[in-house]
This record gives C-alpha cells, sequence and structure tokens, in this order.
C-alpha cells in the first residue's frame, strides 16, 4: 500500500514506501523503533573548545561570555567529581551507567532507574591532542579537571600526549631509556647484557646505538675483571671492555638467532674474541660437563628404579658403542623420564661426551639439565613442511656441535608435529654426511602419547593423529623403552598405588566419562577450591617462593584462568599496581585510515587474544605470574616459566624464578611489543606491555611436565581436548592432595578425552 500525499509522484522519486505493518503501527501512534540499551553520546573536545550555541544577531562579547559557562557533557563530568571528591570513580564512558544527562540544564545526576551505555565521539590518531585527551578518558576514573586528566604520580603534563606516555598508554622510546635506568639502580653486568639484548630483540627500539652509548658503562661494568681473568689482559682499556661487551652482547642476541647487524648502527666488536674462545657452543658443552663432573651425577644411577635400568643400560651402551640406535622413551606421567634424562646425560658428560638435550615446550626444557626449546636449538622452520631443512649450515657452529654430540635428548615429542622431528633427521644427515637414522647420533624421543599431542589448527581427529609421531617413517626404526612406575606420587603413600591405576586409566580408556575416586577432595565453590590448595593466601609471610611453587590450580579455559587469578589477587594483601598497555594497529594497518577509523583504542584495550598479556596487569609484590614469551631460555626465561614478582617499577619488574634448574635466580622483565601469533582478528596489532600474567591458576596445556604438591582443578567447564584430564590429574605428587570443583558439587563425574588409536600398548 503505498499512502498518497500531495505530492505523490515525488515521495515515489524519494523512494518513501510505508508498508503495511509501518502503516498500521502509525496509525495505533505506536511507537516505530526503540533503541536498547539507550547510548548517551559523549562529547569529547580540548579546553575551551566546546560546542556553543549562539544567535548570528548576538554581539561578540555575549557570545563569548555564554561560550565561557556553557557546559558540555564532559565538562559537567569534571565538574561532578570536582564537587563530589569522595564518590565512587567511574571513566567517562562508564559515567552514563550511573548518570543521567540533562540536556536542558546540562548537568549529570544520579541514575535512579534504568540502563544506558556511554559512547565518546570519535578521534582518530590524527587529531592530535584530542586523540590523546580522548586516550586518557578511556582509562582515568574521577578526573576533576583537564588538569587532573594531564597530572601523573603528581606531576602536571603539559600535553594530553606526555600525560599518555606517562601512563604507558603510548609508544615511545624513552621508555627503553627509563627500563634501563631503573634496571641500573637494581643490578650490574651481566644482567643489563641480558636486559639489553631482551630490548633489541623483542622490543625494537629506533636508536639502539645511542641506548648502548648512554649505557655502556653499566652494562660492562663486571667486564674488567673478566678480561683480566679469561685473557690475562692485566689492564684492559676501555675500549677493550667494550669491545668485549658488544661481543658478549652478540652471543646473547645469537640465542634468538640475531647478530649486532641485525640493529643498524650497534658496531660490530674489533677484536676477533671467538678466536681467543672458540665455538661458543661447544664451550657451553664444556661447562655442562664441568658441572656434571662437580655434582657427582652417576650418583643418581643407584637410584634408577628397575625400569630405569634398563633403559639407562640399553641408551648408555648406544652411546659408548657409537651404535646411533634411536630410541623412544615411554612413560606415563610421573614414570621418571626426565629423571633418567638427567641421570644420562650426566654420566655421558662426566665422561667428556656431548648431550644436546631439548624439549618441544619451553618449560619442559627448563627441567632438563642444559636444556633447550628443539626450535632454536635445530632452527626448524616456524612454518615446517614435509620436506623442510633445519635453518643452520654445514659450516655453522650449530653444525660443528652436532658433529660431535654423541647423544640427542628430545623430551615431550609427542606434542610436537612429526615434521619437526623429520626435518632435524634429513638435517643430521646431511650435516654428519652419514644416512643412519639422525646422521648416527644416538637419539631418545621421549614423552607420554596420553598427554597432550600436537596442535593442528582446527584440525580434525584425523590430523591430530596424522600429525604425531606414530605416523611418522621413522617410527618402524624405532627401539620403544617403557617405564611404568608412578615415581611422581609419594611411594610411601598406600591409597597411591589406586591412585596411580586410577590415573592410568584416565589416560587409555575410551570412556567419554570417568567417576572420580571418592578420596579426591570435592570442593563446593571457587573459595574453597583457592582455600584448599592456598591456604593463608590473605597472609602476606606465608606466601613464599617455595609456597608457591609447591600449588597450582588447572583449568581447560583462559576464562576460568584469569577469573580464579582475579580472586586470588583480590585476597592476597598488599596494593595493587596496575600496568597499562599501548595497543596499536600495527604500521601497515594504521596508515590504511578506513581500517583504524573502524576500530577506536577502547577496542583495541578491549581485546585478549590468547598469548597476550591483557591490556590492564594488575601485580602485587609476592604474587606469582607466568612468562608468556621465550625471551632468554638460557636463563630460565621461557614462554611458561613461573616467577615470583620482587619489585615493580613503572618500566621494569624484577622477579625470582620459581621454574626448574633456575629455580631462586632474579631476573628484569621489560615491557615488549607483542602481537597475536594466530588471531581471528581482521586486522593486525601489536600490545606493549609486560609478557606477563597471573599464575596462581594455569592452563592445563602449560603444566605439562611439572610435579607439584597440591593440585587444585577447576572441571566446572569440563575439558576439552585429548589428555587434558589425565595430564592435570597426573601433576600431583598424592591423591589426597588433589582437589577439583565440579559444576555441581552433588556430581563425582566428569568429561575425558582419549584417541587410543595413537597409544602405545
Ligand atoms: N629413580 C628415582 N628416584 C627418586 N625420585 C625419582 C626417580 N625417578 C623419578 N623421580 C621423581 O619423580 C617425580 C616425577 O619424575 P619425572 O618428572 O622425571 O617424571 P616424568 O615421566 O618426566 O613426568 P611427566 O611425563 O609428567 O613430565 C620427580 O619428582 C622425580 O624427581
Amino acid at each position: 500500500m503505498v499512502l498518497g500525499g500531495d505530492n505523490e509522484i515525488q515521495q515515489y522519486l524519494d523512494a518513501r514506501y510505508i508498508g503495511p505493518p509501518e502503516a498500521a503501527c502509525r496509525i495505533f501512534g505506536h511507537h516505530l523503533h526503540e533503541e536498547v540499551p539507550a547510548v548517551v553520546r559523549l562529547e569529547v573536545h580540548l579546553p575551551g573548545m566546546h560546542r556553543c550555541i549562539f544567535n548570528p544577531s548576538e554581539s561578540l562579547e555575549t557570545i563569548r561570555a555564554r561560550g565561557a559557562y556553557q557546559k558540555s557533557t564532559l565538562t559537567a563530568f569534571f565538574s561532578w567529581y570536582a564537587s563530589n571528591k569522595d564518590a565512587p570513580k567511574y571513566t567517562y564512558q562508564e559515567f552514563p551507567q550511573h548518570f543521567t544527562w540533562n540536556k536542558t540544564s546540562k548537568i549529570w545526576t544520579p541514575r535512579a532507574s534504568g540502563f544506558a551505555i556511554g559512547r565518546m565521539y570519535f578521534a582518530s590518531p590524527n587529531c592530535g591532542e584530542r586523540f590523546y585527551l580522548r586516550l586518557l578518558l578511556t582509562v582515568v576514573k574521577g578526573p576533576t579537571s583537564f588538569e587532573c586528566l594531564r597530572t601523573v604520580e603528581n606531576v602536571v603534563h603539559s600535553t594530553f600526549k606526555s600525560a599518555c606516555v606517562a601512563r604507558g598508554l603510548l609508544e615511545d622510546d624513552d621508555e627503553w631509556v627509563q627500563c634501563l635506568q631503573e634496571a641500573a639502580v637494581m643490578k650490574t653486568g651481566y644482567q643489563l647484557r641480558r636486559l639489553f639484548s631482551i630490548i633489541l630483540t623483542q622490543c625494537s627500539p629506533i636508536h639502539p646505538y645511542a641506548l648502548w652509548k648512554q649505557f655502556s658503562v653499566h652494562i660492562c661494568d663486571d667486564l674488567a675483571h673478566k678480561i683480566r681473568t679469561l685473557f690475562a689482559i692485566s689492564n684492559p682499556s676501555e675500549a677493550q671492555i667494550e669491545d668485549y661487551g658488544l661481543y658478549l652482547l652478540n652471543q646473547l642476541l645469537q640465542e634468538s638467532s640475531k647478530t649486532l647487524l641485525d640493529f643498524p648502527p650497534m658496531p660490530q666488536p674489533n677484536e676477533n674474541w671467538s678466536a681467543i674462545v672458540g665455538n661458543r657452543l661447544i664451550l657451553e658443552h664444556r661447562q655442562l660437563q664441568i658441572e656434571a663432573q662437580q655434582a657427582h651425577a652417576p650418583f643418581n644411577v643407584h637410584c634408577l628404579n628397575i625400569g630405569q635400568s634398563t633403559a639407562y643400560d640399553a641408551i648408555t651402551s648406544s652411546v659408548f658403542e657409537n651404535k646411533g640406535t634411536m630410541f623412544f622413551l615411554n612413560g606415563g606421567a610421573g614414570t621418571g623420564k626426565t629423571y633418567l634424562y638427567n641421570t644420562i646425560a650426566g654420566k655421558c658428560r662426566t665422561l667428556g661426551h656431548i648431550v644436546v638435550s631439548v624439549a618441544s615446550s619451553g618449560i619442559a626444557s627448563l627441567l632438563l639439565t642444559g636444556g633447550r626449546t628443539a626450535h632454536s636449538t635445530f632452527c626448524i622452520p616456524l612454518a615446517v613442511m614435509e620436506d623442510s631443512f633445519c635453518g643452520f649450515k654445514k659450516q655453522s657452529i650449530q653444525a660443528e656441535l652436532f658433529r660431535e654430540t654423541k647423544l640427542i635428548i628430545w623430551d615431550e615429542v609427542p606434542m610436537q608435529h612429526r615434521y619437526c622431528v623429520e626435518a632435524v633427521d634429513r638435517t643430521l644427515r646431511d650435516i654428519c654426511d652419514n644416512d643412519k637414522p639422525f646422521g648416527g647420533i644416538t637419539i631418545v624421543l621421549g614423552g607420554d602419547f596420553r598427554q597432550i599431542l600436537p596442535v593442528v589448527t582446527r584440525g580434525s581427529r584425523e590430523q591430530i593423529v596424522n600429525a604425531s609421531l606414530r605416523r611418522s617413517p621413522l617410527w618402524k626404526e624405532i627401539v620403544i623403552l617403557t617405564l611404568d612406575v608412578n615415581m611422581r606420587l609419594d611411594q610411601g603413600d598406600s591409597g597411591n598405588a589406586n591412585f596411580a591405576t586410577f590415573l592410568a586409566e584416565v589416560g587409555t580408556s575410551p570412556q567419554e566419562t570417568v567417576k572420580l575416586p571418592s578420596t579426591i577432595r570435592k570442593c563446593r565453590d571457587l573459595n574453597e577450591l583457592l582455600s584448599t590448595v592456598y591456604p593463608q593466601l590473605d597472609v602476606v609471610d606465608a606466601s613464599t617462593p617455595t609456597f608457591l611453587t609447591e600449588r597450582t590450580i588447572l583449568s581447560a579455559r583462559n576464562e576460568d584462568v584469569n577469573a580464579i587469578n582475579a580472586a586470588a589477587l583480590n585476597i592476597f594483601p598488599g596494593d595493587a599496581i596496575s600496568y597499562l598497555a599501548a595497543d596499536k594497529m600495527s604500521d601497515d594497518d594504521e596508515v590504511d585510515h578506513t581500517i583504524a577509523n573502524r576500530y577506536p583504542n577502547e577496542y583495541l584495550n578491549s581485546l585478549d587474544p590468547t598469548g597476550l598479556p591483557p591490556f590492564k596487569v594488575e601485580l602485587k609484590v609476592g604474587c606469582p605470574i607466568i612468562l608468556l614469551r621465550n625471551i632468554a631460555p638460557k636463563d630460565g626465561l621461557c614462554n611458561g616459566t613461573r616467577m615470583m614478582v620482587v619489585r615493580c617499577a613503572p618500566r621494569i619488574i624484577e622477579v625470582l624464578i620459581l621454574t626448574g634448574g633456575h629455580f631462586g635466580k632474579f631476573a628484569f622483565i621489560p615491557r615488549i611489543s607483542l602481537t597475536p601469533s594466530s588471531s581471528d582478528l581482521p586486522f593486525r596489532m601489536t600490545r606493549r606491555q609486560f609478557p606477563v600474567r597471573l599464575a596462581y591458576a594455569l592452563t592445563i596445556n602449560k603444566s605439562q611436565g611439572q610435579s607439584v604438591k597440591f593440585v587444585g582443578v577447576d572441571l566446572r567447564t569440563p575439558v576439552f581436548s585429548r589428555g587434558q584430564l589425565y595430564v592435570a590429574l597426573s601433576r600431583c605428587t598424592s591423591f589426597d592432595r588433589v582437589s577439583v570443583l565440579l559444576p555441581n558439587s552433588e556430581l563425582d563425574s566428569t568429561t575425558n578425552i582419549v584417541y587410543p588409536e595413537v597409544l602405545l600398548s
């Protein structure tokens, strides 16, 4: 039906068509549309730049006078907080949820009913100060004026931009100056060199050489002594000290597959220190040999159980007799695989053999003596294919090392794509000129096919199984050694034998649900789970490094882990320090304004992609955190390392390492620029933030390989991937110290996922 009007033809041209439902609504006087929830548009303007309505016939004086007292939603927001200083503090955008805007009287009044959301008008980064003002308004709660907005830590900044920099909301090269200044006050020498190498590799400073010049004296302050003792140069000059510092820095960079050449205009060392020192990789292994001799490693041999001893004999005889056998050490969780690797490596090293120990994940590598990740040691390409080779050449120092290597130990292989193992095999045959598997070097691949398998993004069951080592052509040549006594469970405890049987069933049974034994404590709610695993968390002295290493709560989903961590931090005493991130589109997308304009900063801030720290990291001195990047694996700083916060400065945090052989060492963590490794977002973003998250609770995947005394497993959301339930429950050293939280305290069973086709019988 077309409703006729005076000029029906014109209305038709204007495309004004009213259909029957709309016509009926209009006739009966119903509302044609409504917006739920109501959106209050919030003005964003610089001081004195608010909108002023005037009549052109008025005099300039009158208009100016009106402009001076007319209020905007922003200035009225400031005024409300100026006269209500003790009121609960909200950001500008949150304010309309609690207050209503009276358009006539231009004041905010407390909301009596209803709900509305606030949306600030957009300002693109090209708007200059208005953009920075808007950025501050997204985070500052309860500001009383523009000046208050520009004030950070009692310093009034002259511009909104510098206030953003001071709050860490913007990337800025001065950050590294401040970061190194803060670190230089706390530590010297090696730790500053390590920090400088992290800044170069992870933070892309614009002027690396200027930074080096400014801090080289601090970074090299331990080297005069080293040069005197190592090179017998009695009085090294400043130039020699700096030169040696550059050489050592270059070595640290090489651990991340970089060199000084990657950071122009950083100079190269003039002196050929490596000619004096030799192949640094071989030297590192010689150092491990010395440490093994001093640690009396063979002592462990007497402690091995029967299965471990049999495996030990088979592996060591292959090493000593140069048989080049390829072993697979198969054992359930806690059967002492890691213990055996370290014993064998210790024995071989004491006899002067080179043993390369690697693991598929950074965190598992920390449990091996001298362990590194397989990817970094073998330079495995990130996008590995069926016919890939590793990224080092026949003449490289890596090739030289492998030609001298007698044994390779590779832990947690089942979670690595088989193409990685095949690429290493292909490369070693090539560099050792030997067509035997792995170039004739004895290799022990180890792990547990009941635990987590390779991650194949959105992969089907068939694809995941096909990625596993079991499907590799190498498998048919492998000698399988099996360990079957659970050594993690305290041996004296009678209940643990039943628990070990129960764990074995969880790892192998194809049943989709598992009944949890009555010996496992079932908590009623999150508070009970927290107080069971972390008793007396509200007493600061109760939280010590050992207290933290002995406990963990595991959950399958990141969301649940975050909620548990927030609840635990809330209970833990002390003032929380908040660190905000500098988020931005990556450069390509930033220049494309159509994309940048679609996603304002507060949207980037609201994102929480996996593998990235949150926009707002809240920490307290004494709380546990987990590292999200491999920033210095040699020093124990790997993706997954647990640490305790010791000191919080504005641009750096000092931590105590809680995981593996580096337990008890101090380290610095700077803010670094991170990009999500995989993301469903239609653009690329970078977030400059401390690469850490709270670690009272962890995801199950991060806990693989760890032994913990008290374990809580949050099963309110059941496990969704194979092996997860088995990994979670098998972290504990005794059945009576496992607690679970089920969706309902009446329940006693939960979901389990097992792929029997990859299991070894
Ligand atoms: N022969 C042994 N004597 C004493 N303690 C042992 C022995 N073997 C293993 N352990 C201890 O048992 C615990 C579990 O061992 P380990 O971490 O080596 O097991 P795993 O098989 O590597 O476990 P996962 O598969 O979960 O990584 C460790 O605390 C380890 O020190």
